[in-house]
């Protein structure tokens, strides 16, 4: 659960690891997560930071449950099931991994096998906002296969 969530808008921003390729490539990382509400990101030529605050930084090692719980998306589903209008949007630079954050793995790039679509670990806010409205609404049962006993 977020800290504040009295505001009508949350900016939460997510570090997602450097990939494979862009190790092999000796690229670093332009962003530091340097508490739970701030961020450091190089400028100029890159030996000088600066801090930006949000309402919540998640570090690229936060798993994808632990973004559902962080982000307060669980908490806007409470208050759309009490009637209240929520929505939830990804904006960043192509590859920032809005898609992986939004939808999960098996949808934001190529597949390795076809294990990934089974996968709930990576599965992203959508599926689990919908797997927790559902359970929430006492429907669950039968909904994509799942078994509604994991919370988010
Ligand atoms: N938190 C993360 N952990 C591990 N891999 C990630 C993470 N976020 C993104 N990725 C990976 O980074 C790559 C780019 O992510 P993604 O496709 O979600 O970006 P995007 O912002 O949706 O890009 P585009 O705007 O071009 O569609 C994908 O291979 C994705 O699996």
């Amino acid at each position: 659960m977020p800290r504040e969530v009295s505001s009508s808008v949350r900016a939460v921003v997510r570090v997602r690891p450097l990939l494979p390729f862009e190790v092999d490539a000796g690229h670093e990382s332009c962003c530091q997560v340097s508490d739970e509400r701030s961020i450091l990101v190089r400028v100029g030529s890159g030996h000088q930071w600066r801090k930006y605050i949000f309402d919540a930084c998640l570090p690229e090692d936060r798993a994808q449950k632990q973004v559902f719980q962080d982000s307060g998306v669980s908490y806007l589903l409470d208050e759309a099931l009490a009637g209240y209008s929520a929505t939830v949007l990804a904006y960043g630079q192509t590859g920032s991994g809005k898609t992986y954050t939004m939808m999960g793995r098996s949808v934001s790039s190529e597949r390795s096998s076809p294990d990934e679509f089974s996968k709930k670990s990576d599965d992203g806010l959508i599926l689990r906002a919908a797997r927790r409205l559902f359970r929430q609404m006492g429907t669950l049962d039968g909904f994509c296969g799942g078994d509604g006993s994991s919370e988010g």
